[in-house]
């Protein structure tokens, strides 16, 4: 971070936002789109009647594994380029030095494209929708606890309460996702380095084997500092956008 700081200034920490906006606003307003609408067909009360008649947990559940079945295959191909150009560690291109594989995240995708034609870029989308569908309905129902257990029968609640249920709710889905995630990023990075899994289960046995059960709880602290500013920020987006325009 000091050096970063030093050579790039504020600045450097936010180089190359513009594939990562793109697709978070895409990848979320499936998710969101999709809670809200499963939401309202399971129960038949707008977003405003819901604090009155709050819908039940497990219509919350359901609506949030809808949402995040539904956004995994979004989110697929954006996650699969983004893990490949993450886990490319090739030095900064010096005079003279072979070029990086991917020279970008448009690159990176015509690469795949090229290589392992449209199916390549759904690599590990299987896995991804085993990560995201059960801890999606976690984090809705999560959230809905939350914002219940610390505001009045009947009303709104307040901004602060929207940031830390959240931001929790962020927390408690990527403890049950970042086993699934490790798996999956694994496999997204099988065609690159030409390690070969026979599928999800052959790379979940094979991991531990070589690695053992901790395995399935690499990133978890990272995972976890991360999720709470962004889903407080998240549902703090989400429930002003659906007051002033709802
Ligand atoms: C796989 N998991 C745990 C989730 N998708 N959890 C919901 C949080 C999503 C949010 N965009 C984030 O990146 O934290």
């Amino acid at each position: 971070m000091v050096k970063t700081y030093r050579h790039e200034s504020l600045l450097g920490f936010f180089k190359g936002m513009s594939f990562p906006i793109v697709s978070i606003a895409v990848v979320n307003s499936v998710l969101f789109g999709v809670y809200s609408n499963a939401l309202l067909a399971l129960t038949a009360t707008s977003h405003q009647e819901r604090r009155a008649q709050p819908p039940s947990y497990t219509h919350v559940f359901i609506a949030g594994c809808t949402g995040g079945f539904l956004q995994a295959y979004c989110l697929a191909p954006f996650d699969l380029i983004k893990v490949r150009l993450q886990n490319q560690t090739e030095p900064r291109a010096q005079p003279g030095s072979p070029p990086p594989r991917y020279r970008g995240p448009v690159h990176c995708a015509a690469s795949i494209f090229q290589a392992e034609g449209p199916r390549g870029l759904f690599r590990g989308a299987w896995a991804l929708t085993l990560r995201d569908t059960p801890t999606l309905g976690i984090y809705f129902v999560t959230y809905e606890w939350l914002c219940h257990q610390s505001t009045p029968d009947g009303q709104n609640p307040s901004s602060a309460t929207v940031l830390v249920a959240g931001g929790f709710a962020g927390i408690t889905s990527w403890v049950t996702a970042t086993p699934l995630d490790v798996i999956k990023s694994r496999m997204q990075m099988a065609g690159l380095e030409q390690r070969a899994y026979r599928g999800l289960l052959d790379c979940v046995v094979s991991s531990v084997r070589q690695e053992g059960l901790g395995v399935f709880f690499r990133g978890l602290t990272i995972n976890s500092a991360r999720a709470f500013p962004v889903n407080a920020v998240t549902f703090l987006s989400y429930e002003y956008l659906l007051h002033s325009w709802g």
